[in-house]
């Protein structure tokens, strides 16, 4: 089972998954869940990206909240196991970035 991360790993986990990605939105803490919104050319690429990640999730055992406006998807991650966000949640987060 994973573990709450205290502010400071979440500060530390947060700073290398943003160092790790050139874009302009980076992922945020709000409300105690990580948060950012991918912008993609497209509808189509945008759900294509969500079907791809799904599959992940699901074999993670992990699944995000979102959801999808046009060529956005609004991502919120939490683990609700443990009341606050987890590795699990920078897992997830990762296999976005390297989906996108
Ligand atoms: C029973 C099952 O393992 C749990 O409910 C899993 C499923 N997916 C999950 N997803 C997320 N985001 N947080 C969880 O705590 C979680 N728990």
């Amino acid at each position: 089972m994973a573990e709450k991360y205290s502010t400071t790993q979440i500060q530390a986990a947060l700073l290398e998954l943003n160092t790790s990605i050139p874009d302009i939105e980076h992922w945020q803490v709000k409300d105690g869940k990580l948060c950012k919104t991918f912008i993609f050319k497209s509808f189509i690429r945008a759900f294509g990206w969500m079907g791809q990640i799904a599959i992940w999730a699901e074999k993670m055992n992990h699944h995000p909240e979102w959801s999808n406006i046009y060529n956005k998807v609004k991502v919120e991650l939490v683990t609700h196991d443990v009341g606050g966000i987890s590795e699990l949640d920078f897992k997830l987060a990762n296999k976005m970035e390297m989906f996108k």
